[in-house]
């Protein structure tokens, strides 16, 4: 018996006994740059063939506005046609959002699967999540794309009954209403799982900041080289592939920077431009680590085509996920396969590093500057400890920066620059600290319901 999961994926997994051949379609409207439509172009061509597809040909129609009926002007569909039947298309994809009737407007015309790019996004996704919480956000994020397109079902016969990119978002008619209502059902059902996974997360937080360690997270734009950066620093295991989104599954691990400083290093889901809304809705969980993180290292591929314009799209997704005023260092990475690129950017990106995730030339500077960075956050605490606590003056001296020692009667009276994480680690000790009123109120309740534990993962 195929579990829910599968069976949202059923009529979406890619036939894997063809490639289907695909036609690309971007509109160019005023003030679109000819390169950058061509440039968002092989993107897609990336994404296609990341879901298993190969793109045949592709038409760039330039226009005012979109059209309403069928996003390119009828003529333009014509010819579209003509060129599908010539080249045997199965799927033509446009690299613009459509609208359900749009989409449906052109399948009846074309008599073939129009998708767009969040449809082939979304695909991606559906092939390379792994655990309960993936499954679950990829699933969210389908249904509800297929939810206004359910009537389409009766559209694009020959890619249904082949498979393929087409069947994947088709419905059946006769039972859209069955459809559509089971199709709510499991979304409210998802959606439900997933808040209660959200809070078992939001206490396992609770606890990592208990444990005091500070959490990094590593965002970038997808294929910028973030798992090999984790692999690289923390010896893990996770998949890095020359693939679009090969991450959907975050993953934790502890990483000791030079100061003996412990801090939690998370790698997750890449961003794209134009990341659909519909998924980083779903993905919120898993995205929320970036906006919840103390620092995040943003790594950037300088033998992308544009690197700028990677960088400025990952701002606008994290933007969106809230997580903007969280401090960032931009990492320069595979600086191995163009050390020219790599050296230019960092010279105009003053503040930045670069290094080679890959061979781990650049790390060491990597790490004493992020530890660097992580201190810089700190707050001036006082803190008393007992002469025969000798263990804890160690750690001081590990962690942070010792401003002053005062000898007590059984005790020491420290002044020391500490990390959140290390005071939090160190609460029993704390006395008091310089931070801004504000700043004080946050820490203090964060450290209210701290306990000196063991450092848990
Ligand atoms: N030459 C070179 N290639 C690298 C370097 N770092 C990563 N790569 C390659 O870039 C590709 C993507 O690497 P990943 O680590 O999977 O990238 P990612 O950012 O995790 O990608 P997603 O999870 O798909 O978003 C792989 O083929 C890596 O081998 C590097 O420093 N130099
Ligand atoms: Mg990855």
């Amino acid at each position: 018996m195929s579990t829910p999961y599968e069976e949202a994926l059923a009529g979406t997994l890619i036939d894997r006994t063809i490639r289907e051949k695909i036609v690309l379609v971007a509109v160019a409207l005023p003030g679109d740059d000819e390169e950058m439509v061509e440039a968002s172009l092989d993107e897609l061509a990336l994404l296609v063939d990341t879901a298993g597809a190969d793109e045949v040909a592709r038409v760039i129609q330039k226009r005012d506005a979109p059209d309403h009926t069928w996003y390119i002007g009828k003529g333009k569909v014509d010819e579209l046609k003509e060129l599908c039947l010539a080249l045997d298309v199965d799927t033509v994809v446009f690299d613009n959002e459509l609208a359900p009737s749009q989409q449906y407007n052109l399948e009846k015309l074309l008599g073939r699967t129009a998708l767009d790019r969040t449809a082939v996004i979304l695909d991606i996704f559906g092939q390379n999540a792994h655990t309960m919480e993936g499954k679950a956000q990829v699933e969210l994020a389908l249904l509800r794309y297929r939810l206004p397109r359910l009537r389409r079902g009766k559209n694009a016969k020959m890619s249904q009954q082949r498979g393929g990119v087409g069947a994947r978002f088709g419905g059946g008619e006769t039972k859209m209403e069955v459809d559509r209502r089971r199709i709510m059902r499991r979304i409210n059902k998802l959606e439900k799982d997933l808040s209660a996974l959200a809070e078992t997360r939001a206490l396992q937080r609770q606890g990592r900041r208990r444990s005091g360690l500070a959490s990094v997270a590593i965002v970038g734009y997808t294929n910028a080289g973030k798992s090999t950066l984790l692999n690289q620093l923390t010896q893990s295991g996770v998949l890095t592939e020359d693939r679009l989104f090969a991450t959907l599954d975050p993953t934790t691990r502890r990483l000791a920077l030079p100061g003996g400083e412990p801090v939690l290093l998370t790698d997750t889901v890449g961003f794209i431009s134009r990341l659909p809304h519909g998924l980083v809705e779903s993905f919120k969980g898993t995205l929320e680590v970036a906006a919840l993180a103390d620092y995040l290292v943003h790594v950037v591929d300088v033998t992308a085509p544009d690197p700028e314009g990677q960088i400025a799209a990952v701002h606008e997704v994290l933007r969106e996920i809230e997580a903007s005023a969280v401090p960032e260092l931009l990492v320069f990475n595979k600086a191995d396969a163009d050390p020219i690129a790599a050296k230019e950017l960092v010279e105009s990106h003053p503040g930045s590093v670069a290094l080679s995730a890959r061979t781990g030339e650049g790390a060491d500077v990597f790490l004493r500057t992020i530890g660097d960075r992580l201190r810089s956050l700190s707050v001036v605490y006082e803190l008393v400890v007992p002469y025969d606590r000798g263990d804890v003056l160690a750690s001081i001296h590990r962690e942070g920066e010792v401003v002053s020692v005062g000898d007590g009667e059984t005790e020491w009276t420290i002044r020391a620059r500490l990390s959140d994480a290390s005071a939090g680690r160190l609460d029993e000790f704390v006395v008091g600290d310089d931070a801004p009123a504000d700043d004080r109120a946050s820490a203090d309740t964060d450290r209210s319901d701290a306990e000196p534990s063991e450092e848990t993962l």
